[in-house]
């Protein structure tokens, strides 16, 4: 069976649930892609899927003989499953592991990571329609693994489906993000030297710039030492790794994150169930009643970005100190 015709390429053996709202098909520059059969309402499930095998290791520790062992042990449907994931799309890998690394994700309960032939049909798009949400955004993986993808936009019929596969790229540059997905996506916010790229790239160094002053880390957990930091200023920089900034400035910085994500047109209820109860907790801890009730009027509107505009009249206004606040609810800086 020849795998470049679209009638019968083995992606067509792929078992789509009766009431996914999916089809597969070739997506241009793309390999094959995921597309909506009808219009597809915010918030609603587009795929649920259990995988067919976890390996119950971290990702580096994975070989091929625990994928062969894997396998074997799979009944021949599943097998021939398997057996018909091509590389994008036509040609089949060179190894076992470097199949899974493309077609697998990473499960938090049960721990491991598992193989999902049709999430994995799914194409990137770094301004996505859909999420697989993480544990810290309120899901978890029920105990047989199975992976669900939400639509975080409503998508018309005949779109395509993506979700972002970096979990951080909010705070990636398009340059960044090229580096890491090793293809070229062409999402608008990848589409060189357009007014949106450029400013999607501005609104993307900010949101990582503002992370760093309110967790005092970059992405990568740790403080920057690079020649050139994310931080110019060096007294704000120090403020921001000890836990020096105070309340109504981290509250100020942390709206206008959200206020940011908004605009780039990635926000998303996951998102806000993640970082909505640290934000909460900032705005209720002033002593100053000014900024309290500042804090309580910003809280108080619909948009984040609105939420900025009015939150932003507390800026240099100071008050309590976060680590005093932490203190006070017995949290210890780690
Ligand atoms: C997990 S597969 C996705 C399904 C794949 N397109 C197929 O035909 O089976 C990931 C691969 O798809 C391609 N891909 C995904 N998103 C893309 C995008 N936005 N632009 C270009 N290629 C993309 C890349 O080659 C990537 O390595």
């Amino acid at each position: 069976m020849s795998n470049s015709n679209v009638f019968n390429h083995s992606y067509r053996n792929l078992h789509i649930p009766i009431d996914a709202p999916l089809e597969l098909k070739p997506s241009p520059g793309k390999g094959w892609g995921a597309f909506a059969t009808r219009p597809i309402t915010q918030g609603t499930i587009v795929l649920k899927e259990t995988p067919l095998f976890i390996i119950h290791k971290p990702h580096e520790a994975i070989t091929e003989q625990d994928l062969w062992t894997a396998f074997q042990a799979l009944p021949p449907r599943d097998k021939q499953l398997f057996l018909c994931i091509r590389d994008n799309p036509s040609t089949p890998f060179a190894s076992m592991t470097g199949m899974f690394a493309e077609n697998s994700f990473a499960l938090t309960r049960p721990f491991g990571h598992g193989l999902f032939p049709l999430h994995s049909r799914i194409n990137h798009s770094c301004l996505p329609n859909c999420k697989l949400p993480d544990p810290a955004e309120g899901t978890t993986t029920p105990g047989d693994g199975a992976i669900t993808c939400f639509a975080t936009k409503d998508i018309a019929y005949g779109e395509e489906i993506t979700f972002c596969y970096n979990t951080d790229f909010e705070c990636r540059t398009r340059d960044d993000r090229y580096r890491e997905l090793r293809f070229a996506c062409n999402c608008k916010a990848c589409t060189l030297g357009t007014p949106f790229q450029l400013l999607s790239d501005m609104r993307r160094t900010l949101i990582r710039g503002l992370q760093y002053l309110t967790t005092g880390t970059d992405l990568d957990g740790q403080k920057d030492s690079s020649q050139t930091p994310l931080i110019v200023d060096p007294d704000l920089k120090k403020d921001a790794e000890t836990m020096s900034i105070p309340l109504s400035n981290r509250l100020v910085y942390s709206l206008l994150s959200m206020a940011l994500v908004e605009q780039e047109g990635l926000m998303d209820e996951f998102t806000v169930r993640r970082m909505n109860p640290a934000i909460l907790l900032l705005a209720s801890r002033f002593r100053d009643k000014q900024n309290a009730e500042i804090a309580g009027a910003a809280m108080g509107r619909e948009m984040w970005t609105e939420k900025f505009g009015v939150a932003v009249e507390m800026f240099g206004r100071g008050d309590v100190g976060f680590e005093e606040m932490l203190s006070e609810l017995g949290i210890a800086i780690g």
